[in-house]
């Protein structure tokens, strides 16, 4: 009997190819990510070592972890000290690896198997703070691994979404090392009387930028003050830890004003020290050192101002310049392409709201398809043949979990998400990132674009622009990041139409391509016969407007809600046209304390902005004139609602 057959020879073929390629490219890159030392000659405790390598399986350190650890394995006596570390590198193993070998000192067992607990074994001795519940189980995980051997060191973490009363009772039993995400933490600092926490050695932010700049500044700023600057136990000054791939000029402002002498790991800038270098600096402790590092540190971080983001070398970067019409079609054909490229294909793909995932992920999860409509033929078939996921805040937390669990586990998959999964998550072997909405701040694209090509891995990244958006490129470009254009056509060409494959010579438009305005058609036919994904469709088009008119400072030049033809919009999301206003009120409504409600004559449209400004508007109906207008009222800009109001509605009879 002979052997069974692989159905699709050439995909075995591809696939053994590029397992050679990603060999050979292992290989290549593993002198710019490993350093040429052990773990055990940066000073680590043997154990911890045994732990490394066995358990985690690392057998060497990363080039960060080999700069940062005997840095801050000296302790509080340096000054800030420089790291250039791109994402994926191992900049959480270079932080939690010198608290553990300082922690597991302080071996308490016989207290403890006596039923005794001495008071320090309650006391916080380390905190973690990061930006996303996802980070937080991430570093979690990777406590409870590396401390499989060191049981009297209690990790622990508390974040939103889960039982306070839980974490309380966690929190009284006492952890060593937690990991937390700031509203959550903050809420224990008030209210849970049995948390100590006047032993912290060490305060990690981990996503430091996106901490301090983001949100969280106001929380960030009350935890310090609940914790204050020292360690209270010992009256020892803490070290605070700062760490991401783009800590940049705005970040080391906002810790200077609230923290004391924070070491930074991941700062950004081509001119790196050597690793001799920043060994050298860290054994020394004389204050003629530390000034001098402080002067050649402050013009480094300058320079990281206006300096390159340092994104992995191997990973490939392209954009795709798409007709806003067309993106929705465009989109779905590369995931397609992509995942019928390889059998084993992780693709994220990054979305600007949590409406604009659900849509997507819904509309791929159902949608069904055939390139012969109306003929004997019309077998329809599953769009997309891979298991599909979707990660945002607004989903409750058991389903965040559950997803990205069972994502990290998927060989083949899809992961529709918001910019929560976009720092510091480690999902193994991503192959592509999918930017179909612009990321807006450059250190973001960095971040989405660092979910692939970890650690030497190869991985490429798209970036979805309308024609009018190009511009981004060279914001882009100011950090040295530089793209290449997709072959867009290739691909869409290679989509057998009616039986036949599209001519590359005749179709130049992408929304007049053939494979596209019938893609196009069957999506908005589909959504007209499913009414819960339409809804959807139009909660994800409202969103994605608001979102646009969000974009901040200098990125308003690049993505102008002027510029945008909010047909094409709604056609983006399979909507032949866009929704009415009341629908866009409504959903702006839940957004920005608009109300639209029916009044005794008629429409209502009651507007609340800060400082309150009530317009209420007695018409029996009403029609715009231009949405825009309409839009930049919404973005809170009172002068141009007073000016405009009058002029932007009309009564219609
Ligand atoms: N010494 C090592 N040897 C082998 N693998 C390692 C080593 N250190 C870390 N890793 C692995 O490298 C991957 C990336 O590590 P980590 O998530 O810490 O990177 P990062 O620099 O924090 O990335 P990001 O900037 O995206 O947060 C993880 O899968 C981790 O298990």
């Amino acid at each position: 009997m002979g052997t069974k057959r692989s159905q699709n020879p050439s995909k075995e073929v591809m696939e053994k190819k590029t397992k050679k390629k990603d060999a050979l490219n292992g290989e290549s890159n593993k002198g710019t990510i490993f350093a040429s030392c052990s773990f055990s000659s940066l000073g680590l405790h043997p154990t911890l070592c045994d732990e490394l390598r066995e358990r985690m399986g690392y057998e060497v350190p990363t080039l960060v972890q080999a700069q940062a650890i005997p840095v801050i394995l000296a302790g509080r006596h340096v000054n800030r000290r420089l790291v250039n570390a791109a994402t994926g590198t191992g900049k959480t193993i270079a932080y939690l690896a010198p608290i553990i070998h300082h922690l597991q000192n302080y071996d308490n067992r016989i207290q403890r198997s006596d039923g005794t607990y001495e008071l320090i074994d309650l006391l916080a001795t380390a905190l973690v703070l990061v930006p996303t519940r996802e980070l937080c189980l991430q570093v979690y995980e990777i406590l409870q691994k590396l401390l499989h051997r060191f049981h009297w060191i209690v990790p622990g973490y508390v974040m939103g979404g889960e039982k306070r009363s839980k974490e309380k009772a966690r929190l009284r039993k006492g952890m060593s090392i937690i990991v937390a995400t700031p509203g959550r933490l903050l809420d224990h600092l008030k209210n849970t009387s049995s948390f100590l926490y006047t032993n912290l050695c060490w305060i990690i932010f981990d996503e430091a930028d996106r901490i301090l700049e983001l949100g969280f500044g106001k929380e960030i700023k009350e935890i310090l003050d609940h914790i204050g600057t020292t360690n209270q136990e010992n009256a020892v000054p803490r070290q605070n830890l700062l760490l991401s791939a783009t800590l940049n000029e705005k970040v080391n402002h906002l810790a200077k004003i609230s923290l004391e002498d924070p070491v930074m790991i991941g700062l950004d800038g081509k001119r790196t020290e050597p690793i001799s270098k920043i060994e050298s600096l860290g054994s020394s402790d004389s204050d003629e050192d530390n000034e001098y590092n402080e002067e050649k540190n402050h013009s480094k971080i300058l320079d990281s101002q206006i300096g390159d983001y340092n994104v992995p070398t191997q990973l490939i970067q392209r954009y795709v310049k798409v007709p806003c019409g067309a993106r929705l079609a465009v989109l779905l054909s590369i995931l397609k392409y992509l995942s019928e490229r390889e059998a084993s294909q992780k693709i994220v793909v990054f979305f600007s709201t949590c409406d604009a995932v659900d849509f997507h992920f819904s509309l791929l999860s159902e949608f069904q398809f055939s390139s012969y409509p109306q003929s004997e033929t019309d077998v329809r078939q599953m769009f997309m043949g891979c298991k599909m996921f979707r990660l945002h805040g607004n989903m409750d937390q058991e389903d965040r979990r559950k997803t990205f669990q069972t994502f990290k586990t998927e060989k083949s998959a899809l992961l529709f998400s918001t910019d929560v999964a976009a720092r510091g998550l480690d999902f193994p072997k991503v192959r592509c990132i999918i930017q179909y909405d612009s990321p807006g701040e450059a250190t973001e694209y960095v971040h989405r674009v660092g979910r692939t090509a970890r650690l030497g891995e190869r991985g490429e990244s798209l970036l979805f622009l309308q024609p009018v958006e190009i511009d981004y490129l060279q914001d882009l470009a100011k950090h040295g990041v530089s793209l290449t254009e997709y072959p867009l056509l290739k691909v869409l060409d290679s989509f057998p139409l009616r039986g036949q494959k599209n001519d590359i010579k005749k179709f130049v438009a992408i929304d007049l391509h053939p494979w596209v305005v019938c893609l196009q058609k069957a999506l908005e036919a589909f959504i007209m016969s499913k009414p819960k994904i339409d809804k959807l469709a139009k909660g994800g088009f409202c969103s994605w407007v608001r979102a646009y008119t969000a974009h901040r400072g200098e990125l308003k030049r690049i993505f102008m809600i002027k510029k945008l033809h909010l047909g094409h919009v709604a056609k983006s999301f399979a909507l032949k046209q866009q929704p009415s206003l009341e629908i866009m009120v409504a959903q702006f409504c839940l957004l920005k304390s608009l109300m639209i409600t029916n009044g005794e004559s008629g429409c209502v449209l009651r507007v609340q902005i800060f400082p309150p400004v009530h317009l209420t508007c007695n018409h029996t109906s009403w029609k715009i004139l231009s949405l825009s207008q309409v839009l930049q009222c919404m973005n809170y800009e009172a002068p141009v609602l007073k000016d405009h109001m009058h002029s932007i509605f009309y009564r219609s009879k």
